[in-house]
């Protein structure tokens, strides 16, 4: 796991051979510590390059061990005794040096990093700290305030930054190892006292409690109920306060507060299913792995509304020519113009030039003709899209990929209207899809494996997290928003207030509750929607019970909302009111606590006081109780798929892991008994129903996460 051999007759190379990141597994460590030993005791040896196979320096510890016990030799012994050596040691940074690998960096006596190396300390992502004494020597070499940025945000930077920063000696094009073996020749003859970082003074502000406060601040702002860059603010105020012999114990009590918590948990939980997430397989067995996807050198969107004009902007910036159509000369304008606009914006931020050459705007479908693939993205209305399709069907040639963004509409009826059935496809962005990360990939039945390859890899060129879901109302997302928006709203009539709800969901860590962020997405959209199947409006019958509809209990408070015009942010009033059309300072509206008042005399419902345990409980525990339903229906291939497009498209908090791994969490046991209080409680609300799944789940003893999908027999997979 380390590789030992002598250059130059006097350097000993260490290379980490540990693909494909070179983590700083229990083998590795070990084979460092045999290294090193032999390197130290060799005196042929003069000087010590350690660097890592395949152009990788090192990406850290290996994440895949924190589950288990400790095995090998711990990192921070074996880190002070290669900087305590008396031989030169320089690290060779190419590719990564993040985490322990910077750390790892950090104990040798010199950095010569590639120009294209990235290097950072990344363990606050992760729920933990850099506990092999990142905290204490990198506040010593930059100092504390650059160093806090960095190890409370875990952000990487270039080796640029890191060598204007002091954290790398040289930056080179050349190979970074050669240029180091040379290097360490050099320092042979130099004093090494002043290049061990933990026996320096870390440099100081004369503000520093101010400076702490404000970052600590701006952290419990941020990412409200997070520990991590809470704790790393403790271990960076250490390196400032004390030797580094206290520091570094300050540092691994710190660590130990986080390294069990269910936070790391969750976080870690995160990195790996963000991972798996793009590993898609179909019932016809093809998979990720095996199926080339096809390159796509152009593309067209049709529809320049807010979606359109996001997907665009998504398309050029990596490079891909794009046809935008519009259907009349005044929205094309419009379109145009935002879409240049964005575009330009979003190159200046990145310091790149703007690839408008890539743009063409056109209101002919018939310029489509030549385009490898389109993504359709107009009004949500199946009429609609369906003549857009089979328009797209006579213009374009037959080995064009035909996509929709559609956010619930049945994909394979779509399908159904062109000549190609097996080249259409879901490819629903979230909004603004410019920004957002997310993609769901809806594969219909009749979608090609080379299809469905394709989506998923021209999202990852898109910079997207794809997921690969099967074709259902509403897909996995917006299907499980359901239950949970209709217990806010229940509760609602029950006696809470929009603010209350809001409340205890932010607390639990979502950025917005769910009627602040109904508010900025729109009330109307589901409005429509819901009026388009008939569950409000003139086509409802009369003889209809008033809170019941299709066969179970309905809550039209949202639609008298959207009755008096309140539409959220764009309109000035939804949930809340705000200072003007498009404001965004929410305040609580005394005019939305009458209606609520008015609506439960109307229907005799005496008010209760709702904790927010409830709260949570029901809106979470309903979220998930779906997405056990999901994963039996064969929609989702996996729990990781569900929480990966909770993350990235619904803000769930990263430090819950997602509303299965929260459920799982929580205890599938507790879920399970709660969701059956709750729907005694209310027998008229079949999402409140215990699913299957999750009683098969607690039937078998509760199995972590990882485990589930050996208990989902799904006779009709979607995927
Ligand atoms: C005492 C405590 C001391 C130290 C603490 C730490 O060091 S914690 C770890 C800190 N390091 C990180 O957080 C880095 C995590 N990795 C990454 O950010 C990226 O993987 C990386 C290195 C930038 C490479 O990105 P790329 O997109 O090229 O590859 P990908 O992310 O798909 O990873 C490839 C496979 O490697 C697995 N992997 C990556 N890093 C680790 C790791 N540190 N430990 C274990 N496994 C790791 C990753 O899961 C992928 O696996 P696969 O099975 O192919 O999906």
């Amino acid at each position: 796991m380390a590789r030992y051999e002598l250059v130059k007759r006097s350097v000993a190379l260490i290379t980490l051979t540990n693909p494909p990141v070179n983590a700083l597994s229990s083998a590795v460590r070990h084979g460092i510590a045999k290294t090193m030993e032999r390197a130290l005791s060799d005196p042929k040896v003069t000087a010590v390059v350690i660097c890592g196979e395949n152009g990788r320096f090192c990406g850290g510890a290996d994440i895949r061990e924190f589950a288990g016990p400790l095995r090998g030799p711990p990192l921070v012994p074996l880190l002070d005794l290669i900087e305590a050596g008396e031989k030169p040691v320089v690290a060779a940074i190419e590719g990564v040096a993040l985490g322990g690998g910077l750390e790892l960096a950090l104990v040798c006596h010199y950095r010569i990093a590639h120009f294209k190396a990235r290097l950072g300390l990344p363990e606050v992502t992760l729920g933990i700290l850099p506990a092999a004494g990142g905290t204490q020597r990198l506040p010593r070499l930059i100092g504390i305030p650059a160093a806090l940025e960095l190890i409370t945000t875990g952000r990487h930077v270039s080796a640029q930054e890191a060598l204007k920063l002091g954290i790398v000696d040289q930056v080179t094009e050349q190979n970074a190892c050669e240029v180091a073996v040379e290097f360490a020749l050099r320092a042979i003859a130099k004093p090494l006292s002043s290049r061990r970082l933990s026996s320096l003074t870390t440099p100081c502000p004369p503000n520093l409690d101010a400076l702490l406060e404000a970052v600590t601040m701006q952290i419990q702002k941020k990412a409200r109920g997070v520990m991590a860059p809470l704790a790393c603010v403790q271990a960076v105020r250490a390196a400032a306060t004390m030797p580094y012999s206290q520091g570094i114990k300050r540092e691994s009590e710190l660590m130990a507060t986080l390294f069990h918590s269910g936070q790391a948990r969750a976080l870690q939980y995160c990195f790996f299913a963000e991972r798996t997430a793009g590993k898609w397989t179909l019932p016809s067995g093809a998979q990720w792995n095996d199926t080339k996807p096809r390159e796509i050198r152009s593309a067209a969107v049709i529809g320049l509304g807010t979606m359109g004009r996001g997907i665009a902007v998504s398309l050029a910036r990596v490079g891909i020519p794009v046809i935008a159509v519009e259907s009349d000369k005044k929205l094309l304008e419009t379109g145009r113009q935002m879409v240049i606009g964005m575009l330009e914006r979003d190159a200046k931020r990145r310091g790149v030039s703007a690839s408008l050459n890539l743009l063409k705007f056109t209101l002919s479908l018939e310029d489509l003709k030549d385009v490898d693939l389109v993504i359709e993205a107009v009004f949500e209305d199946m009429a609609l899209k369906k003549s857009v399709f089979r328009e797209l069907s006579k213009v374009c040639r037959p080995a064009t990929l035909l996509c929709t963004n559609t956010s619930g509409l049945d994909v394979d009826a779509l399908a159904g209207v062109t000549d190609r059935p097996q080249l259409v496809i879901g490819m629903h962005f979230f909004s603004p899809a410019h920004v957002m990360k997310l993609l769901e990939v809806v594969c219909g039945p009749r979608s090609s494996s080379e299809t469905v390859a394709t989506a998923m890899s021209l999202g990852k060129r898109m910079g997207k997290v794809s997921v690969a879901v099967g074709n259902c109302p509403g897909f996995v997302g917006n299907r499980m928003l359901k239950p949970y928006s209709d217990q806010a709203s229940f509760l609602l009539e029950e006696g809470a207030t929009p603010e209350q709800i809001d409340k205890a969901l932010e607390d639990f860590g979502f950025a917005m509750g769910v009627f602040r962020m109904s508010d900025l997405a729109g009330l109307d959209v589901g409005w429509r929607v819901r009026k388009e199947s008939g569950l409000t409006g003139p086509d409802v019958d009369p003889k209809n019970p008033p809170r019941w509809r299709q066969g179970r209990k309905y809550c039209p408070i949202p639609d008298m909302v959207c009755e008096q015009g309140r539409f959220g942010q764009k309109t000035g009033r939804g949930w809340y009111v705000y200072d003007k059309p498009g404001g965004t300072n929410a305040k609580p509206d005394p005019l939305i606590q009458n209606l609520l008042e008015t609506y439960r005399s109307r229907y005799g419902i005496k008010p209760r006081n709702i904790t927010d345990q409830e709260i949570i409980e029901r809106c979470l525990f309903a979220l998930a109780n779906e997405g056990f339903r999901i994963l039996e229906d064969g929609i989702a291939a996996r729990p990781e798929d569900i929480d990966v497009i909770y993350l990235f498209g619904y803000g769930f908090p990263r430090h819950r892991g997602g509303p299965m791994f929260y459920a799982s969490m929580v205890g599938l046991q507790r879920v399970l008994e709660r969701l059956e209080h709750y729907h005694q409680a209310h027998p008229d609300v079949p999402h409140l129903e215990p699913s299957p799944l999750l009683k098969k789940l607690v039937a078998c003893g509760s199995p972590p996460v990882q485990k589930w999908r050996e208990h989902i027999k799904t006779m009709h997979s979607h995927l």
